[in-house]
């Protein structure tokens, strides 16, 4: 199967490629990158061609933060459903966080994820989790799990609240290698929050969580990985503090990486109208001066990755109220043209740190081959029409989580086609 994408604007930061090319792809596989490639001068067959005039031409996202839910919780999303709206949303790889039930603790299980994860549409890796049940007492065997497939370890959901038990866990892994996805929350600290602790939770007569409850774990978690020599990845940093703590790590030397969400660049709490738990997550919607730390560090590169934190939950347990619902929102399918929309039309990202963002850094974080659109590299491409202006509709998910803010949002940015190993896995019906 040979397919050619003509004339778009390839945008490819492991290449240093940024301009009008042309991409033939043979098979799982990038065969040329050029301006202007001719079939006919290789005696080549084209099977299928894409028309990218005034198109982006993207190596597919890969999103290290994805809830799938199964197994145990498939009435919330299951992988194939998470699947499609990846696919919809132009990622060609997501991560799958490890609490489900039961959490992905041991090789049954993942193989579990993986035999299911057969009949999606992207390619999907699982994390394990650290602990047994995720229940913080006892340890898993951590080299028997990367061994099973494991890409990295996390307790996400929550952090590891022993720390000589989580400081047993980065030994290992720094031992074998593997990356470490923190979850930095001080339960005790954080208590029976479920919202920023503030003026906003105050006026809405709700329990508020501070951003120390973030950055107390955020700083104990670096100083470990600064001990044990294990690669730390900060999921869903939200707050300047954590910001501050991850670029002066990196100035250490310290091995370290950092993601935020595009809700944490996009909303503070101030945007939250009334008690409305589509905008609950964990950790919450902060200050607005969190907002603007956030866009800084992603802008000054302190910031490595754009995650989504995809976390669906039924319409039934999202209807309850901020106190009662569970944490978490959707993210696959409006992530890409939050982003563009918010950072990049205003000019705070480049498309290349887009591309960083989206797929390069989270690929050099798991350490795979991908996030490139290099000659001989596999074909995961997404292909994007920037100025196509549309209002976000939960109903339209693929996801079965519509829990979502940004339901009614306008945005620019749509993704067109979602090409995984060589094969067109989505196709925007219009374009
Ligand atoms: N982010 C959330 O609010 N919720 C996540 C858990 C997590 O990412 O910590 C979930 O699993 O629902
Ligand atoms: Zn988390
Ligand atoms: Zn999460």
């Amino acid at each position: 199967m040979i397919t050619l994408i003509k004339n778009g604007y390839v945008v490819d930061p492991a290449s240093a490629r940024e301009g009008k090319f042309d991409i033939l792809i043979k098979d799982d596989r990038v065969l040329k990158v050029e301006a202007n490639i001719k079939p006919d001068d290789y005696k080549i067959k084209v099977d299928k061609v894409i028309e990218a005039g005034g198109k982006f031409v993207m190596p597919g996202f890969i999103d290290l933060h994805v809830h799938l839910r199964e197994p145990g919780y498939e009435y919330k999303e299951t992988i194939l459903t998470g699947s499609l709206a990846a696919a919809c949303g132009g990622f060609t790889t997501i991560c799958a966080m490890p609490n489900t039930n039961p959490a992905l603790d041991n090789p049954d299980t993942l193989k579990y994820v993986f035999d299911q994860a057969e009949r999606g549409l992207v390619n999907i890796y699982p994390i394990a989790a650290i602990t047994k049940g995720q229940e913080g007492r006892e340890l898993n065997n951590i080299a028997e799990l990367v061994k099973a497939g494991a890409v990295a370890i996390s307790e996400d959901g929550k952090s590891v609240m022993d720390t000589l038990l989580y400081y047993k866990a980065m030994e290992e892994a720094a031992k074998i290698g593997v990356s470490v996805f923190a979850h930095c929350e001080d339960k005790s600290l954080a208590a029976d929050g479920v919202m920023n602790a503030g003026e906003k939770a105050d006026e809405l007569g709700l329990p508020g969580i501070s951003n120390a409850v973030e950055d107390i774990i955020t700083a104990r978690d670096v100083l470990m990985a600064k001990e044990t020599g294990a690669k730390l990845h900060l999921c869903h940093c939200s707050t300047k503090g954590s910001t501050f703590i991850l670029d002066m790590a990196k100035q250490k030397g310290i091995n370290i990486t950092g993601e935020t969400c595009p809700h944490y660049f996009t909303l503070s709490d101030k945007d939250i109208p009334e008690d409305d738990a589509n905008y609950k997550m964990n950790p919450p919607l902060r200050s607005p001066e969190d907002v603007e730390a956030i866009k800084n560090a992603l802008k000054n590169d302190i910031l490595d990755v754009i995650a989504t934190d995809h976390a669906p939950h039924s319409m039934e347990e999202k209807e309850e109220s901020m106190l009662k619902a569970p944490f978490g929102i959707v993210g696959l399918e409006t992530a890409f043209s939050i982003t563009w929309t918010e950072l990049v039309k205003t000019g705070i990202l480049s498309y290349r740190q887009l591309v960083e963002k989206m797929s390069l850094n989270p690929a050099k974080i798991l350490n795979i081959d991908r996030g490139c659109i290099g000659e001989g590299s596999v074909a995961d491409i997404v292909i994007i029409d920037p100025d196509k202006e549309y209002t976000i509709d939960k109903n339209e998910f693929f996801s079965m989580g519509k829990n979502t803010p940004f339901h009614g949002k306008k945005v620019y940015g749509k993704v067109l086609y979602t090409i995984v190993s060589g094969q067109v896995k989505y196709e925007y019906a219009n374009s």
